[in-house]
């Protein structure tokens, strides 16, 4: 764009993601970005997601910046207390002035001439960056049901993501379909209210308890007084995560251990043997999301609640039909269906050097180089990319993602040199490694359940294969060769 000013990164999206890297670029001694977010509100999944129950699934000592500790009240922080939690660091890092709230991208467009790319907002803008730092997130675009008869129910309907709050549930007929990690926090939060509960089953996932509790004010001032105990318990958290991980090797002992822990659960915390029976899996621990509830098997005893172990295949006016063809009716219904991962940057259109688009390079089988980087898309770089999601916490996944994009950028700068690319084989050999890593995983397509993980192909896209300690030091270590700067 001759004679426009250009500018430093952009950083598309404000949540978790975008946060890590605004700090990061901070701490590098960048301080030439903007963050774009089409929310009123920085926080992303935390802003978004606002149903009754909502929280983290893993302690927040895990899940929080390592730059940013807080003295958490509770093991697992709630929806709103991670909503704060967002502000709080923005405001602590002097971040509000580079959001640009309520701007959606639209479009980054790679030019050669300028070696920039072209950003186009929803605002009408057009503005030339040098650097773009996606942070749209994974689980961000609802998935919404294409239930034949959907448009005809006459009551009230919403996506659990998009949580309708002038709806009152007291003493209303409710029917809540999926039983997914979304759906067990908000069947217990809304039981006590709702005169009648279903909650609609395709497939049962392996559920334990979470172990959520408040800190006592003695663990809390200890933590206070003496950080490096916090940092150390921060640590034996991640270790421990790593004795989990050992749980995705299908023939291994841990894999044995966790499904034992999850089907004791259900024998002591379920009455009814025809509900025990239907909450049971079919197959092995960790091919679906682990699920983390202490409360929602206990509210299937409810005497206003009952699990209809049945998909749903349509909506009437009155309620759902089952696959069995019963008709239930309901006065409201609620879409615990999840979101559409594989997706990868489906929110806005990347298009990189010779006019590619991302979509087109990507095919059915979205890559990139640790998560984040994609030959032939120069000076791009994607946090909660293809093959990222697991490791423990996100946030420390998004930190390293942050970290990676960062140390590239100011390599750039240091060498005065225009961009940084990835090198294809790189690519390809990561994605070989990762194919073959998770061809040994719990989750891999033919270990016989539904998950969100495999594009129509059948690759898994969404997971990271290992512990974050290994992505940790592929991060720290083969960028090095994997990236060229000219
Ligand atoms: C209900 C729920 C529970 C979860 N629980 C856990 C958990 O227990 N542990 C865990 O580790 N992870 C959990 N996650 C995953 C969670 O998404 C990540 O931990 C983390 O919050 C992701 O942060 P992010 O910034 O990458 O993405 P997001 O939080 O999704 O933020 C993306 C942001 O980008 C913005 N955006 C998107 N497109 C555009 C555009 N074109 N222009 C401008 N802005 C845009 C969105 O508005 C959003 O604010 C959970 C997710 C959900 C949905």
């Amino acid at each position: 764009m001759p004679g426009s000013t250009i500018g430093g990164v952009a950083i598309i999206g404000g949540g978790f993601g975008g946060i890590a890297a605004a700090v990061k670029l901070l701490k590098a001694g960048i301080d030439d970005f903007v963050v774009f977010e089409q929310s009123p509100a920085p926080g992303g999944t935390w802003w978004d997601n606002r149903y009754p129950g909502c929280e983290v699934d893993i302690p927040s000592h895990a899940y929080s910046f390592s730059f940013a500790p807080r003295d958490w009240p509770r093991t697992h922080a709630t929806q709103p207390e991670l909503r704060d939690y967002a502000e709080s660091v923005v405001e602590e890092f002097g971040l509000r002035p580079r959001f640009r709230f309520g701007v959606r991208v639209e479009s980054v467009t790679w030019e050669e001439e300028t070696g920039c790319y072209r950003v186009r907002t929803s605002d009408g803008a057009e503005e030339a960056y040098r650097f773009v730092i996606s942070a749209v997130g994974l689980l961000n675009v609802p998935r919404y049901p294409a239930w034949p008869g959907m448009d005809t129910f006459e009551g009230v309907s919403f996506h659990t993501s998009r949580w309708d709050e002038e709806v009152d549930l007291t003493g209303k007929r409710v029917a809540v379909v999926g039983t997914g990690s979304t759906a067990v926090q908000i069947v217990p939060a809304i039981a006590p209210q709702v005169e009648r509960l279903q909650v609609f089953q395709r497939e049962p996932g392996w559920v334990e308890p979470k172990g959520e509790r408040a800190f006592t004010p003695a663990e809390r001032a200890r933590f206070r007084r003496f950080p490096a105990l916090r940092r150390l318990y921060r640590f034996k958290l991640f270790l421990q995560s790593g004795r989990r991980f050992k749980a995705y090797d299908l023939g291994g002992r841990e894999q044995r251990r966790m499904r034992d822990l999850c089907l004791r659960y259900i024998a002591t915390a379920i009455d009814d043997p025809a509900v025990r029976a239907a909450v049971t899996p079919s197959y092995p621990w960790g091919c679906k999301r682990p699920i983390f509830a202490s409360s929602f098997y206990p509210t299937l005893n409810r005497p206003n609640v009952e699990l209809v172990p049945q998909a749903i295949k349509e909506v009437t006016p009155k309620g759902v039909v089952d696959d069995l063809g019963v008709e239930h009716e309901a006065d409201v219904l609620i879409l615990s269906t999840g979101f559409q991962p594989t997706r990868f940057l489906s929110q806005f259109t990347v298009t990189g050097r010779d006019g590619t688009d991302i979509q087109d390079f990507w095919g059915d089988r979205p890559r990139a180089f640790l998560g984040v980087t994609v030959p032939g898309f120069p000076n791009f770089f994607i946090l909660y990319g293809p093959n990222t999601n697991g490791g423990f916490s996100i946030i420390a996944q998004l930190e390293r993602q942050a970290e990676v994009a960062v140390r590239a950028i100011r390599t750039v700068l240091r060498k005065r040199v225009q961009r940084v690319d990835t090198h294809p084989s790189a690519l390809e050999r990561h994605v070989r490694w990762v194919d073959r890593q998770l061809a040994k995983h719990a989750s891999a397509m033919d270990a016989g359940c539904h998950n969100y993980y495999h594009s129509p192909s059948g690759a898994n896209v969404t997971q990271w294969p290992r512990t974050h300690f290994v992505y940790y030091v592929l991060c720290r270590t083969q960028p090095r060769s994997a990236l060229s700067y000219r």
